[in-house]
C-alpha cells in the first residue's frame, strides 16, 4: 500500500486524489507542517511492521524512530525507502533505545506478547507488564513530554503501569498518557454500518470503558446516523464489538491477534494526537486515560485532543438502561486490572 499504490487504486475508483488526501479524507491531517519525530517501540512485530508503514505514510511525521529488540534494521531499511516526508531510522536493542526516544512528540507502543486462543488479555500481564515497564523508564527518561500511545495489553493495566512509572520519575502529566482503544471503536463503527445498512465512512459510534471483554462498552444509542435497531440487534452488536479481539484470536488460530486493524487503528490515533498538537481544533478520539468521568481512576471515553495532549475529557452522555447496566457491570473488572497495574509497579 504504498503512495502510488494507493494513487492508482484511487485512479481506478474515479478519484484524482492523492495519497495525502486519500488520508485526509479518512482523519488523517493532510498539511505538513511542524517538525514532529514518531517512535515505534516494538516496531518488528505484527502490529509495530503495518504501523510503522502508515506512519510513514503520515505527511505529520518528520522523523520516524523504529524501535525492536531485534528485526528493526531490516523494517527500516525497507520502510525508508518510501517516498514520503519522514525520515527513518531503524534503533535494535536496549543501548540504542535512548537514540529512538530522543526528541520524541509521540511514541507509540505496540511491545509485547499477544494472545493465542484460550488466553485472555489479563493472562499477558505477566510478560508485558515488565516490558511496558522499562520501556517507560526509558521514556522517563529521554523524552518525558512526549504523547504516550500504550497499545500493549491488557491496556486496562498497562497505562496505570505506565502512570506510575512516570510518577516515580517525577514526570508524569495525565495530559499525556493514552491507553490506544480506537480499534473497538473501528469495529463497532464496521459492525453498525453492516446491521443498519448505513454508510461506514459516516459512522460514529462512542465506546467507553476500557479495553477487555465486558469492560468495552459501545454505546450504540448515540452512534450516528441513527437507525431503527432492535433490543436483541443491539445486545448483538454490543457482545461482537466487545468479543472482536477474540474473534480475530480464534480465527489466526495460534498466530497472534489483531495486527493490520490494530496497525490502521494505532495509526487514526497517533494522527490524532499529531493534529492535536499541531494546534488543529475539535480533535476527538475515544481513548483510555485518567478520568473523573466515573469513580474509576482510569476510563474510556470521548477526549478532546491539543497543543498539550489531553484538553478536556467528554462526558459519556445520556445513556440507556442497557448501557448503565453494561457501565456498572464492567466497573469491579476494570477497577481490579487498574489496581493490578499499580500494585505491579509498587513491587506487590
Ligand atoms: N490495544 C489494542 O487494541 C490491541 C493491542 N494488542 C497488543 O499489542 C501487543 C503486540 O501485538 P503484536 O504486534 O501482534 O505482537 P508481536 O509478537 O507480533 O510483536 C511484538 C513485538 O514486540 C517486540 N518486543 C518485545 N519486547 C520488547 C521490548 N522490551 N522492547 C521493544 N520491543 C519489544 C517483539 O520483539 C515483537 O517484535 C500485544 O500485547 C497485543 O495484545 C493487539 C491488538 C489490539
Ligand atoms: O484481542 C487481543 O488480544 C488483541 C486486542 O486487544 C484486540 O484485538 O482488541
Amino acid at each position: 500500500m504504498t503512495a502510488s499504490i494507493l494513487r492508482s487504486a484511487l485512479r481506478r475508483s474515479g478519484s484524482s486524489a492523492t495519497a495525502s488526501s486519500y488520508f485526509a479524507s479518512r482523519g488523517f491531517a493532510s498539511a505538513p507542517s511542524h517538525e514532529r519525530k514518531v517512535a515505534v517501540l516494538g516496531a518488528a512485530g505484527g502490529i509495530g511492521q503495518p504501523l510503522s508503514l502508515l506512519m510513514k505514510l503520515n505527511p505529520l511525521v518528520s522523523r520516524l524512530a523504529l524501535y525492536d529488540i531485534a528485526g528493526t534494521p531490516g523494517v527500516a531499511a525497507d520502510v525508508s525507502h518510501i517516498n514520503t516526508r519522514s525520515e527513518v531510522k531503524g534503533y535494535a536493542g536496549d543501548d540504542q533505545l535512548g537514540e529512538a526516544l530522543e526528541g520524541s512528540d509521540v511514541v507509540i507502543i505496540p511491545a509485547g506478547v499477544p494472545r493465542k486462543p484460550g488466553m485472555t488479555r489479563d493472562d499477558l500481564f505477566k510478560i508485558n507488564a515488565g516490558i511496558v515497564k522499562s520501556l517507560c523508564e526509558a521514556i522517563a527518561k529521554y523524552c518525558p513530554n512526549a504523547l504516550v500511545n500504550m497499545i500493549s495489553n491488557p491496556v486496562n493495566s498497562t497505562v496505570p503501569i505506565a502512570a506510575e512509572v512516570f510518577k516515580s520519575h517525577g514526570v508524569y502529566d495525565p495530559r499525556r498518557l493514552f491507553g490506544v482503544t480506537t480499534l473497538d471503536v473501528v469495529r463497532a463503527k464496521t459492525f453498525y454500518a453492516g446491521k443498519a445498512k448505513v454508510n461506514v465512512a459516516d459512522v460514529n459510534v462512542p465506546v467507553i470503558g476500557g479495553h477487555a471483554g465486558i469492560t468495552i462498552l459501545p454505546l450504540f444509542s448515540q452512534a450516528t446516523p441513527k437507525a431503527n435497531l432492535s433490543d436483541e440487534e443491539i445486545l448483538a452488536l454490543t457482545k461482537r464489538t466487545q468479543d472482536g479481539g477474540t474473534e480475530v484470536v480464534e480465527a489466526k488460530a495460534g498466530k497472534g491477534s489483531a495486527t493490520l486493524s490494530m496497525a490502521y487503528a494505532g495509526a487514526i490515533f497517533a494522527d490524532a494526537c499529531l493534529k492535536g498538537l499541531n494546534g488543529v481544533p475539535d480533535v476527538v478520539e475515544c481513548t483510555f486515560v485518567q478520568s473523573t468521568v466515573t469513580e474509576l481512576p482510569f476510563f474510556a471515553s470521548k477526549v478532546r485532543l491539543g497543543k498539550n495532549g489531553v484538553e478536556e475529557v467528554l462526558g459519556l452522555g445520556p445513556l440507556t438502561h442497557f448501557e448503565k447496566q453494561g457501565l456498572e457491570a464492567l466497573k469491579p473488572e476494570l477497577k481490579s486490572s487498574i489496581e493490578k497495574g499499580i500494585a505491579f509497579v509498587h513491587g506487590n
